[in-house]
């Protein structure tokens, strides 16, 4: 059996030199998996072939999730893997910004070729005094595998810390200081802080999250820093918070045409993930949860469905994903009895509308029928996939 994965964007070769064997890059037009970054796959047909995408990095939200889980595709992203970087070029970017560097430097720039460029300096630095951040007020939105870093790291730089999440996972909240004040209602970080940072999914609950009232509510002169997507934030309302100096400044990692029309915007190539470090750990966690769910049917850090983890130690499994509606495993045992094939181990697990089921097989089928019992299962009202796999141990 030979895989094949299609990759987009630049995937650092720790992560795709792990496809070896039974695997072939860049080859075919209808991939069992995808491996990409930030390429977006919505305006994109999903062959019927692809059984899985894996994102090198954190949000998914260039791949069209519920169009994957309709289909039987099931959505993997890095949790974690690229958080200290983006957590590095925030903090970088937060005492830049304080220190007036970015157009401090683009200043000096101008000074190419002119005369006495040491006396100009001295004469005129004194239009980028900035301010230090000890003691002032970061906000931190969304705790998760970012947010919570950029938290405990702004405390170490003897920030106060002030934080919003209302759905912190439990395993975060354990390494959250407890120095990192939690604010319940959104209002209460937007009016306190010096400094506020972004770090929530874009999904359609949060896009426009910073939106008019939420500026409404700021401080005047704020500096606003976005490494998580653009579209939080409303740029209508955006526009008019810089113009009447509500935010002093808005650092984002997403340009685009209408953010360089406006004055106090510094605009950053999307390099919040890009280092070496971060480029290897997304690409090497990426391939190998697509490589273990090929092969085993196993899922770690899906997006669209639960994790499962059985050892394959039978001839044979079948992994089944299928709506979360009751009857679904009576339905597959009822098949196999039928069949008169034993039931090794099973495991099955439910994530919102969806679960997925793994059942392992005393016995080691024929091509026909594998393909008999997979044409069975298809035929199950709410199945949207069904695979057979065979264990190479047994062959
Ligand atoms: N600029 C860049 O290169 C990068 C950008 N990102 C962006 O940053 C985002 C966050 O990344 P991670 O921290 O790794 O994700 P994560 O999934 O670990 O954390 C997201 C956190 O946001 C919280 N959240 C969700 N909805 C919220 C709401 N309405 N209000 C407050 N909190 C809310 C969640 O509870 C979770 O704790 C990603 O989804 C991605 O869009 C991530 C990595 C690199
Ligand atoms: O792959 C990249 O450089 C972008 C990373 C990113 O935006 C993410 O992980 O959400």
């Amino acid at each position: 059996m030979t895989y094949q994965i299609q990759t987009y964007n630049k995937i650092a070769e720790a992560g795709t030199s792990l496809f070896r064997d039974s695997y072939e890059l860049n080859t075919a037009e209808e991939p069992d998996g995808i491996l990409l970054r930030s390429h977006s796959l919505h305006d994109q047909s999903l062959p019927p072939s692809l059984q899985a995408i894996a994102r090198a990095g954190a949000g998914t939200n260039n791949i069209p999730l519920h169009a994957c889980s309709e289909k039987g595709i099931v959505v993997f992203n890095t949790p974690g893997a690229n958080a200290n970087a983006v957590k590095e070029l925030v903090l970088s970017c937060l005492i830049a910004s304080a220190r007036n560097l970015f157009s401090a430097i683009r200043w000096t720039h101008t000074l190419e070729g002119t005369t006495n460029v040491a006396s100009q300096v001295e004469a005129n630095k004194k239009a980028f005094i900035g301010n230090e951040i000890r003691g002032k007020k970061l906000g931190v939105i969304g705790l998760g595998n970012i947010g919570s870093i950029v938290a405990n790291d702004a405390l170490a730089l003897d920030m106060d810390v002030v934080a919003y999440d209302p759905f912190v996972s439990v395993d975060v909240a354990w390494t959250i200081s407890r120095n990192v004040q939690r604010v319940h209602q959104l209002e209460e970080l937007l009016s306190t802080c010096d400094y506020i940072t972004i770090h929530v999914p874009l999904s359609q609950k949060t896009t426009g999250f910073i939106d008019k009232k939420a500026f409404r509510s700021m401080k005047k002169g704020m500096q606003f820093i976005n490494f998580a997507r653009g579209e939080l934030v409303d740029e209508q309302a955006l526009t008019h918070a810089l113009e009447d100096g509500t935010v002093g400044k808005y650092i984002t990692d997403f340009p685009n045409d209408h953010l360089f029309n406006l004055e106090n915007v510094v605009a950053i190539p999307h390099l919040g993930a890009s280092t070496t470090e971060s480029e290897e750990n997304c690409a090497i966690m990426a391939a190998q949860q697509l490589k273990v769910f090929l092969e085993t049917g196993n899922i770690r850090n899906s997006v669209n469905l639960p994790n499962v983890s059985l050892p394959l130690i039978s001839p044979g499994r079948l992994t089944i994903m299928h709506q979360n509606i009751p009857n679904m495993v009576g339905q597959f045992s009822t098949l196999l009895a039928e069949r008169e094939f034993n039931i090794a181990d099973m495991l099955n697990r439910s994530r919102g509308d969806w679960a997925y089921t793994l059942i392992d097989i005393d016995n080691k089928l024929t091509s026909d029928q594998a393909e008999d019992i997979l044409n069975r299962l298809q035929t199950i009202k709410g199945v949207v996939r069904a695979r057979h796999l065979v264990n190479g141990w047994h062959e």
